[in-house]
């Protein structure tokens, strides 16, 4: 197989999100339950017989060398000399996003998980999901999340997961137009570090779970981002309605496609707005396993 395109990297939301800690190097502990949705970036990818790692198209205020894609593969590549003893292959890679970056759907993290699965497939790398989860770790804490594939309570800062069941819904998401930096929100003073920590049999039912807990990070986005708080006020009229990750993306669950066609019906013109159904698995999983790209 010299290719592989077509490529999903979707979403994710965090259906509540608690900080419980620090660690000593200044690293926040989370708890979180991670949701995939039915939306995001795709990705192609085609062998290259000459040892580079190349994407092949601009992406807009991403420079290649600092594309999570591109480290990650970087990352793979070295650990496959090291496994295989010979340079890996090579890929050429192009990324079409729709994912807005630093709205805290993950965009940049799966992008690069759906990278490190691929590539592994195509190079033949035979790598376990645990060795590329251990790859993509330190270039992004929702690489792990991506690579796991299904919906999932997340401890530590993204690298201790158990499965729990997720919802069956629909989503609301309304992008504010504003893209919040991860380090600003972490590093504010008023940030709550001392959530008291939950357990998986504290859940309430699959589908009340994004009514659950509470998101941390959005007091501090809120205020922060003002255009944060007007989306989850105009939101909150049709659910329970919070941010995901640390922005600035809002979000509100709804039971069936029609309710979510309702709200979007609504949104003020000032703010991009789409729907997105809840994955149960990482679509590229079951295509890799298949042979179906
Ligand atoms: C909040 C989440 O979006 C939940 O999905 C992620 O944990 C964010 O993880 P991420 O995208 O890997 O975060 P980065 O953009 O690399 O983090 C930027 C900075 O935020 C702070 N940071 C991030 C994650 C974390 N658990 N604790 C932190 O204190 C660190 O100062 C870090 O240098
Ligand atoms: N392939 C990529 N796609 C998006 N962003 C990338 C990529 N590679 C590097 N980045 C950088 O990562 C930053 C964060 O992007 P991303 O879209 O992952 O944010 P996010 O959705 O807020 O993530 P999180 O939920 O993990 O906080 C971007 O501002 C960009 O500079």
């Amino acid at each position: 197989m010299r290719s592989l395109h077509g490529c999903p990297a979707p979403a994710k939301l965090n259906l509540f999100l608690h900080i419980v800690g620090r660690r000593a190097d200044g690293y926040h502990l989370l708890q979180s339950v991670f949701q995939l949705i039915e939306r995001g970036d795709t990705l192609d990818f085609d062998l290259r017989a000459d040892g580079r790692i190349h994407r092949t198209n601009d992406v807009p205020g991403v420079p290649e060398d600092a594309d999570l894609i591109v480290r990650a593969l970087q990352r793979l590549a070295a650990a496959y000399r090291e496994r295989h003893g010979r340079a890996a292959p090579g890929i050429d890679v192009a990324v079409h996003k729709i994912l807005p970056m630093g709205g805290g759907l993950g965009g940049g993290s799966s992008d690069a998980a759906t990278a490190l699965m691929a590539a592994n497939h195509l190079w033949q790398g035979g790598f376990s999901d645990g060795e590329l989860m251990e790859i993509g770790l330190p270039l992004g804490a929702d690489i792990p999340f991506f690579i796991y594939g299904r919906t999932a309570f997340v401890e530590g800062v993204g690298e201790a997961m158990q499965p729990v069941d997720g919802p069956d819904c629909w989503y609301v998401v309304l992008e504010p137009g504003v893209s919040v930096p991860t380090p600003a929100i972490f590093a504010a003073e008023d940030l709550t570090r001392d959530t008291k920590p939950v357990r998986i049999a504290d859940f309430p039912e699959a589908n009340l779970l994004s009514e659950f807990g509470k998101n941390d990070l959005q007091a501090v986005a809120s205020r922060l981002f003002p255009p944060v708080a007007q989306a989850i006020e105009w939101l909150g009229q049709y659910g329970a309605a919070r941010m995901t990750g640390s922005g600035a993306c809002v979000f509100c669950a709804l039971p069936g496609e029609a309710q979510a066609d309702q709200v979007l019906g609504q949104v003020p013109t000032r703010w991009r707005a789409w729907k997105a159904r809840s994955l149960m698995q990482h679509p590229l999983k079951s295509l890799l396993q298949n042979n179906e790209l």
